[in-house]
């Protein structure tokens, strides 16, 4: 458990080494599996939905998510799903770019103080509170950085501790004990902050097509009454919770492996000036940087911010020619996939020529950061959009190069986070 807990992707890319494409371990309590045969993770996410559900491992996910899109199967999902499809559509996200602007322009402006100070800045936290900027305003009409002091470690804790085997999830609920009280905390964190934008909602304070609003108009397939209050906020914090460590995660990698490859930076900030001359990029720009999102692409495959994603077969099953049993896990891990020398030579190396688009593409599931099959994750295409921003923005007017003796490693749990933070001397351009 200690080890798994440890370093939990080291020890999944050291089952699949030893042991091959489907892999038997147990962590405390749980049974779990190991699947990294791309042809079987199509069969779990796509071909065979109806065999899986969400399962023991999203129960802990209930602690912060509550009961949404995130943690429920059927007709609930469906519901869920369908509601919150409409905020990741092309032509939200096309209307909402100026905002995703706006927030990383902040950002720049805070970072033009530490440059001209020499100080240097923590990336984790600052892209954290970038994120959180871009789902609170995009998504709810409603800016929740003021609160991002308490949201950033209630996001932290919270990831660590649904992640099996956490005293949080072992300990039964009335043990007493400094747990149990950093656990009510951090869900606190989070309820008063969607409660704050449900009640700016309720007071007109927010625009009323944004989340808030269209969920207050759904009805729950179960009762057949509009949700609740509690409905509403649960669903608000899954995306919230979803869409900012992940995000965060995913552009505090990206700017690290810039900063670390002084070719890839020269190269992108050559296609920057070139697309851009120095203007803020806006949607149509994208498809003409094709260097940033190979960029972005390969952050991905090498830090997969989710570095596995779990199911829960209903039935005894076989997969690969091993019987895999109900009720136990299931995880589909990117990490090791996109490790695996056999889909990706020297898989440790950060090379954005690999997604170069007069290449072969990788196969459909040797690179699925945002898993596959009806349930990918419904954010993928603002997360994209807002790194390719970001990454943009942040580049067109620094240099930043990581500091020589600042450990940057791994801590992979729900999701991949830098251990230590990434610290980078801030220099403008
Ligand atoms: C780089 C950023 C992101 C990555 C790598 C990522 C990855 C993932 C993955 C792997 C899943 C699990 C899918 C499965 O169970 O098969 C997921 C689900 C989900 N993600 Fe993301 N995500 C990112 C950003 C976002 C953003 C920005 C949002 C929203 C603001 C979001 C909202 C969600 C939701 C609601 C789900 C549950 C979907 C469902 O079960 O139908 N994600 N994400």
């Amino acid at each position: 458990m200690r080890r798994y807990r440890a370093d939990s992707a080291g020890l999944m890319q050291r089952l699949h080494r030893e042991y091959g494409d489907v892999t038997r371990f147990r962590v405390g309590p749980y049974v779990m599996h190991q699947v990294t045969d791309p042809a079987l993770i199509k069969d779990v996410l796509h071909d065979n939905i109806g065999t899986y559900r969400r399962g023991r491992v999203f129960h802990g996910f209930e602690l912060f998510f509550g009961i949404g899109t995130m943690t429920t199967d059927g007709e609930q999902w469906r519901t869920l799903r369908t509601a919150g499809q409409p905020f990741y559509r092309t032509g939200f996200l096309n209307e909402s770019v100026p905002v995703i602007a706006g927030t990383v322009t902040e950002l720049l402006t805070r970072w033009d103080g530490l440059a001209a100070r020499g100080e240097p800045v923590d990336i984790v936290p600052e892209m954290m509170r970038l994120a959180m900027g871009v789902v609170s305003r995009v998504l709810y009409g409603h800016d929740l950085t003021h609160r991002a002091d308490e949201l950033i470690p209630a996001g932290r804790f919270a990831l660590s501790a649904i992640f099996p085997g956490s005293p949080e999830l072992i300990l039964p609920g009335w043990v007493p004990g400094p747990h149990r009280r950093r656990l009510r905390c951090a869900q606190a964190a989070f309820d008063n902050a969607m409660d704050e934008v449900i009640t700016a909602h309720e007071h007109g304070r927010t625009p009323p097509d944004r989340m808030a609003g269209t969920l207050h108009a759904v009805t729950d397939p179960e009762t057949g009454r509009s949700f609740n209050r509690q409905q509403v906020l649960d669903e608000l914090k899954t995306h919230f919770i979803a869409g900012n460590e992940t995000t965060g995660c995913g552009l505090a990698w990206t700017l690290y492996e810039i900063a670390r490859h002084p070719d890839v930076h020269s190269r992108l900030c050559a296609e920057l000036d070139d697309v851009l001359c120095g203007r803020t990029p806006a949607m149509a720009d994208l498809a003409k940087l094709p260097y940033l999102r190979q960029v972005v692409n390969e952050s991905l495959r090498l830090h997969p911010p989710v570095p596995m994603t779990p199911r829960e077969p209903v039935h005894d099953i076989e997969l690969g020619g091993y019987r895999i049993p109900a009720g136990s896990t299931i995880f589909m891990s990117q990490h090791t996939v996109h490790h695996d020398p056999a889909h990706w030579p020297d898989p440790d190396v950060f090379d954005p020529g690999r997604f170069d688009p007069d290449r072969p593409g990788p196969g459909r599931y040797t690179y699925f950061p945002f898993s596959g099959g009806p349930r990918r994750c419904i954010g993928a295409p603002l997360a994209e959009i807002e790194i390719q921003i970001a990454v943009a923005m942040i580049t067109q007017r620094y240099r930043l190069s990581p500091l020589p003796h600042h450990p940057v490693e791994t801590d992979s749990m729900i999701s991949l986070r830098p251990r230590h933070g990434v610290v980078m001397a801030v220099e403008a351009r």
